[in-house]
């Protein structure tokens, strides 16, 4: 087997609630997966076993209570779970992309830059930028008279595909997508699914959460239900 780019183990999770006198909740226990460079490995299970949980430990948002995140990075390997902020921003700079199912807007700034700034993140020099950008918003059909205004204004599906045009502009070995194809139509779908196919020829390792099972069964080389890691399960 190829070596994996990142591997998860021993991971657990709870939450304190502070507006509960500090009542502690567990979430996750001994989370354990590999991803393989061009494999997509799909998180499933029922609404609120953890799945958007787990990428957000992964990106570094969530700290985990034990275990190891490792990722490798360049020659390096970091263990996400215990590494510093500054290390984690860097990761993200070069290593990680997370794509969420919300743009959030920054005023001012049209379509266009934000997808370019977003490809020139990883290297590509303005020019590459520009054409990769404009492919992307064209193959999502996000209007070319939208293209020079800030999304702002948009419906929520274009902003939606400005978000996934941003989020597949760079160049980075792992991504990370909670759910990008949420209330988007068929069409648009079916660009989706293809431009993430198009990442895993690229040998980028993906993993990600999709509820619409059609696109799930398109594009996931496995899938990891995640009420496996429940403590309840784990208590059985
Ligand atoms: N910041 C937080 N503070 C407290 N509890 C949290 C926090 N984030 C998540 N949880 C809890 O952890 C559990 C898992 O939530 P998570 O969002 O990971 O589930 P999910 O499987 O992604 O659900 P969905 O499919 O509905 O998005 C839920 O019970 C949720 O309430």
């Amino acid at each position: 087997m190829t070596t994996p780019i990142l591997t998860l183990e021993g991971v657990s999770k709870s939450f304190t609630l502070h507006l509960q006198g500090g009542l502690s909740i567990g979430v996750m226990q001994d989370v354990g997966f590999s991803v393989a460079p061009g494999e997509c490995l799909v998180l499933g299970g029922p609404s609120g076993a953890g799945k958007s949980s787990i990428l957000k430990m992964i990106y570094g948002n969530y700290r985990c209570d034990v275990g190891s995140i490792r990722l490798q990075d360049g020659d390096a390997v970091v263990d996400v779970a215990t590494a510093e902020p500054r290390r984690i921003l860097a990761l993200r700079k070069h290593t990680m992309g997370y794509v969420s199912q919300f743009l959030r807007v920054i005023p001012r700034v049209p379509a266009l830059a934000i997808v370019v700034d977003a490809a020139r993140e990883t290297g590509l020099d303005e020019a590459q930028a520009i054409a990769r950008a404009k492919r992307l918003l064209s193959l999502l059909n996000v209007p070319e008279r939208l293209w020079g205004l800030p999304p702002a204004t948009f419906s929520g599906g274009e902003q939606q595909r400005v978000n996934i045009a941003r989020g597949l502009a760079p160049d980075r070995p792992l991504l990370l997508l909670d759910e990008p194809t949420a209330s988007l139509d068929a069409a648009n779908r079916a660009v989706v699914v293809d431009l993430i196919s198009e990442k895993k020829t690229a040998g980028v390792a993906i993993v990600g959460i999709f509820h619409d099972e059609d696109v799930r069964e398109k594009v996931a080389d496995r899938i990891v239900d995640v009420t496996r890691f429940s403590p309840a399960q784990a208590a059985a």
